[in-house]
């Protein structure tokens, strides 16, 4: 999965899996489009869900929003990298513009719960970095959902019930950000986007540099 960075000569990186989880409302979403405003190197990877769009929502921009006999056709066709029931709607992350994107030269971001986590990272295991968000309290959290005037209040019920379930998971992923603070949490997230760019193992560009440095004549 090469990618190019072009800041002054080209160095070709393994394209990385960037997957945020978090319980309903934590933040995960907010981060994620702030992330992807910042850095036009990495793609978010819109999933397909049967969940009724939102006040606001577009089609094609947050989810692409299908019925459940499209969904079942396109597990059929095996269309889907990952997918699963998330509170009451099925959700999946399509195999092909992940795949493309890579290709590309993009890194790709997923906004996804800790099933689909589990099941990509078990794909790719060396390409794939996990991010659970935690809220700073459950009263913060329900909160949150509340403020956002999205849901109804039987849905945030719902969905705040299920939010222990979700951060049980908190220690399958690589890395833990408590969002108190938004800035200061993505500041955090930035960090770690960049650290993880720049690691050795996607350095394909590395070997090949290096072999002409040693091979350079003082
Ligand atoms: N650090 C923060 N402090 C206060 N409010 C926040 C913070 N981070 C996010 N929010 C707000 O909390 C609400 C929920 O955030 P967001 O929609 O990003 O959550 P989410 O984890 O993506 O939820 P879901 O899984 O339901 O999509 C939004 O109204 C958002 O503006
Ligand atoms: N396993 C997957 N989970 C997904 C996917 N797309 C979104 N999600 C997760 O679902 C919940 C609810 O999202 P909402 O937009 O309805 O509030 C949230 O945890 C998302 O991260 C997916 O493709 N696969």
């Amino acid at each position: 999965m090469p990618n190019t960075e072009t800041t002054g000569t080209q160095r070709i990186k393994r394209g990385l899996m960037l997957i945020v989880s978090s319980p309903s409302g934590a933040g995960k979403t907010s981060l994620c489009r702030r992330l992807m405003a910042d850095h036009a190197d990495l793609d978010l990877s819109t999933s397909v869900t049967t969940r009724k769009p939102r006040p606001g929502e577009q089609e094609g921009r947050e989810y692409h929003f299908i019925d459940d006999a499209r969904m079942d056709k396109l597990v059929k066709e095996d269309a889907f990298l990952e997918h699963a029931a998330v509170h009451d709607h099925r959700y999946g992350s399509l195999r092909e513009p992940v795949e493309r994107a890579l290709s590309q030269g993009q890194n790709v971001l997923f906004d996804i719960d800790w099933q689909g986590a589990q099941r990509i990272s078990a794909k790719a295991p060396s390409d794939v970095v996990r991010i659970f968000i935690l809220p700073p309290s459950m009263v913060e959290l329900k909160r949150r959902l509340i403020a956002r005037a999205q849901d109804e209040m039987a849905v945030i019920e719902r969905r705040l019930q299920r939010a222990k379930g979700e951060i049980s998971h908190w220690a399958e992923y690589d890395y833990v950000i408590l969002n108190d603070d938004f800035d200061r949490s993505y500041a955090e997230l930035v960090h770690i986007y960049h650290a993880e760019v720049a690691r050795r193992s996607r350095g394909l560009w590395i070997a090949p540099f290096v072999d002409e440095l040693m091979s350079e004549t003082i």
